[in-house]
């Protein structure tokens, strides 16, 4: 599902996706044509738009923990035992944090930007010691298949993002396939 928002969110958003497409073009082409590891990692902008995706369609909707002591916050006692859900959607919009957080801003991500921000108001891989272990790699995946298709593709859009059901599983899923349309790119012209 992270990858299928990434596609639905630049298909929707072309001035992004036009940007993402000539960093990556830029990197490509400096690079021989290849999209090697050290061509990924220098594709800051396109990871930008990776996480903005993901604060807004968190592929894990909500995370478990049960309480191994008690717990207090703010006002409240959170006794030894409790289970704990913790909404990564709901945090991820909450306005305490993100300012306008329903628009797709891949700029929020800016390193001056993250600084400010509280460490656990963005946990698309979970935090602490049971976070996710495929993170990066995840990331990397996300890099090299959106690279690619922005690369040969223009995407446009045949089915929003606003017109979805949404469905929470242990991951968010959409009731019915979602069409994006993909228009080859000619790069020999
Ligand atoms: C966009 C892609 C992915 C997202 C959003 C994601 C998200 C998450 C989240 C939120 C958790 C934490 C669950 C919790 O705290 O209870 C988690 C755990 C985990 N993830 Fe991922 N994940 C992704 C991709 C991957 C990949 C590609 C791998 C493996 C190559 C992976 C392996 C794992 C494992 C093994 C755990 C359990 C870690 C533990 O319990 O110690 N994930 N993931």
């Amino acid at each position: 599902m992270g990858l299928t928002f990434a596609i639905l969110v630049l298909a929707e958003h072309k001035d992004v996706q036009e940007l993402v497409r000539n960093e990556v073009s830029a990197v490509i082409d400096a690079n021989g044509g290849k999209l090697t590891m050290a061509a990924l990692n220098d594709m800051p902008y396109l990871e930008r738009c990776l996480k903005e995706s993901l604060r807004l369609y968190p592929s894990v909707p909500l995370i478990s923990r049960v309480l191994s002591e008690d717990v207090k916050i703010q006002s409240y006692l959170l006794p030894n035992g409790t289970v704990l859900h913790i909404n990564i959607v709901d945090i991820h919009r909450d306005p305490n944090f993100w300012s306008n957080p329903n628009e797709f801003d891949p700029d929020r991500f800016l390193p001056e930007k993250i600084q400010k921000r509280h460490p656990y108001s963005y946990l698309p891989f979970s935090a602490g010691p049971r976070n996710c272990i495929g993170q990066r790699f995840a990331m990397l995946e996300l890099k090299t298949i959106v690279a690619s298709l922005v690369y040969n593709f223009y995407l446009e859009p045949v089915d929003y993002i606003r017109d979805l059901r949404m469905m929470t599983d242990i991951i968010t899923r959409v009731t019915r396939p979602i069409r994006t349309r993909f228009v080859p790119i000619n790069r020999a012209t």
